[in-house]
């Protein structure tokens, strides 16, 4: 397990971008970390491997402490290119619709979210993060110096899975895409332990009608700003 950046970690500028499945977030975020030298964080990712080691080992969605042991114990890496899970490459595995579902599910035990923290918050090293997820502004780094709630209609975000899923060589029906986004992001955003909300201090972001260049530019445009205004501040 990764050890905590401790020094002064509010020393260490912090982007959060939330929002529901399929807006983006993963893309925009991977790629403004790359433009701005940050480390990056794809919380998702980490929901996703307790989902798939629990499945793999047929622990009940219910199973909060089998599950919640397993949140504290994964054995993951993270590549540039990839993510391993006890010495396995299981990038493509963790991608898959059912196993974002089944960390759709599973997502809301409370001490499932607790086991996961620590190790989010291992990502904030110097010089910076980018992090992505549902709660990455509101709960796990509540002092980020920018955070993001980007999102685009449910149609745009089908649309975008849709194309996704077919890229790969992998079948896709947009109804049925539709209909999964909708309930994902009913019980995503409906959970009572750190829901998918935008927070009052969360910058709107739509990209229903830009393009991933011009989410980037907007992203890195709003950091600047955030920068200049702190300078001026000081
Ligand atoms: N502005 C955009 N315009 C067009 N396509 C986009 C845009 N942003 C992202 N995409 C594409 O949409 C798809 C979904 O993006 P991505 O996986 O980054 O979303 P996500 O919010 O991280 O999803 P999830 O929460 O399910 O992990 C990808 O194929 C990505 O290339
Ligand atoms: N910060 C987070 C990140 C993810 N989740 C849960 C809810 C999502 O539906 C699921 C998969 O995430 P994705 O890879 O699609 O971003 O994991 C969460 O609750 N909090």
């Amino acid at each position: 397990m990764q050890v905590p950046y401790k020094m002064n970690d509010s020393a260490v500028p912090v982007i959060t971008l939330d929002g529901p499945s399929a807006s983006g977030k993963g893309t925009i975020a991977r790629l403004a970390s790359q433009a701005l030298g940050f480390h990056y964080l794809d919380s998702g990712a980490l929901y996703r491997l307790v989902a798939l080691a629990a499945m793999q080992a047929n622990v009940d969605a219910h199973d909060e402490q089998r599950l919640a042991d397993i949140a504290l114990h994964l054995d993951v890496v993270f590549s540039d290119t990839s993510v391993w899970l006890d010495g396995k490459n299981v990038g493509d595995e963790i991608r898959a619709e059912s196993c974002g579902e089944f960390a759709s599910r599973i997502a809301h035990l409370p001490a499932l979210r607790a086991g996961l923290l620590d190790r989010q918050r291992a990502f904030r090293k110097p010089p910076g993060l980018v992090a992505d997820g549902r709660d990455m502004g509101s709960v796990v780094f509540p002092d980020a110096v920018l955070k993001i709630y980007l999102t685009a209609s449910t149609e745009e975000r089908a649309h975008r899975r849709y194309k996704q899923l077919m890229d790969k060589g992998i079948s896709a029906n947009i109804e049925n895409l539709l209909q999964a986004l909708r309930e994902r992001d009913e019980r995503d955003s409906n959970r009572a332990l750190s829901p998918l909300q935008r927070s009052g201090d969360a910058k709107l972001l739509d990209t229903t009608c830009l393009t991933i260049e011009q989410v980037v530019d907007k992203v890195l445009e709003m950091y600047a700003e955030t920068r200049d205004k702190a300078s001026g501040d000081a």
